[in-house]
């Protein structure tokens, strides 16, 4: 049986100081944060995922961003280098959590960096945002651990925005969805539909054609339950303050046989 886990992690009492870099920093309110992080878990375990809460990390303030730490590929789990040095310390634990879930543990060395919010998988093809965070070395370690288990990596420039994902996500049909004026590239997609707001670029698959969605793209909403989808939606203002997307709080196993 495929497993439907999610990996999650609970916030970093320090995450108010998270990074911020593409957007004005705000005051983030921390324990609606939690509030928020604590309703998005509700939302994927009511869709049918199991969430596992990897150990939370409290010296890291953007901990809960779980994404950046891991990319799953099969059963291959490659631990991310992080690209900003202060959130190198949250993979120890990230690391840990997927070897107890069964999951073939490699890693991303020096001078590599690579942030999972970077990679999009479609499929086989899995697109990497060589921008901010991910480097070259990043970029050429990812294709020599997942090429040889079928992937076809395929790389992307990423210029406006933190992450590949921040920019572009894709529907279960496999079209790639972005806000236009955020993706330097949309020709490089076989299918791209442009979407009216930045955080409606970002979707989290949950199955059965729900899609799970920040609250803060109404418009995108309307247009992709037009088009036969589901959205699901939830608040995530607090952590969006901090560059954050419902994507990058999340890791899902879809892979995984155990
Ligand atoms: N995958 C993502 O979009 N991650 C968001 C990370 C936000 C965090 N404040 C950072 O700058 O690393």
């Amino acid at each position: 049986m495929p497993s439907q886990k999610a990996l999650i992690r609970r916030p970093s009492p320090r995450l108010a100081e998270g990074l911020v870099t593409h957007i004005e920093r705000a005051k983030v309110d921390v324990g609606l944060a939690v509030e928020q992080w604590e309703a998005y878990a509700e939302a994927l375990r009511a869709n049918g995922w199991e969430t596992v809460e990897v150990d939370p990390a409290d010296d890291c303030p953007d901990s809960v961003f779980v994404e950046d730490t891991v990319v799953v590929f099969r059963n291959v789990a490659l631990i991310a280098r992080p690209g900003a040095e202060s959130r190198r310390g949250e993979t120890a634990g990230v690391e840990e959590a997927v070897a107890r879930l069964g999951c073939s543990v490699n890693w991303i060395w020096e001078p590599g960096t690579l942030d999972g919010g970077d990679i999009l998988k479609v499929g086989d093809t899995v697109y990497v945002g060589r921008g901010g965070r991910t480097n070259a070395a990043g970029v050429q370690q990812l294709r020599e651990a997942f090429e040889p288990l079928g992937a076809r990596v395929v790389a992307v420039p990423v210029s406006k925005v933190l992450h590949l994902k921040s920019a572009v996500t894709a529907l279960p049909d496999g079209t790639v969805i972005g806000h236009e004026p955020l993706v330097d590239t949309p020709s490089l997609f076989p299918r791209f539909l442009p979407v009216p707001e930045e955080s409606g670029a970002h979707v989290v698959l949950l199955g059965g054609g729900r899609l799970l969605m920040a609250a803060s793209a109404p418009k995108t909403a309307e247009l992709l339950a037009d088009l036969g989808h589901e959205p699901v939606l939830v608040d995530i203002s607090e952590l969006e303050k901090l560059e954050g997307c419902v994507t990058c709080l999340s890791v899902r196993l879809r892979e995984l046989y155990i």
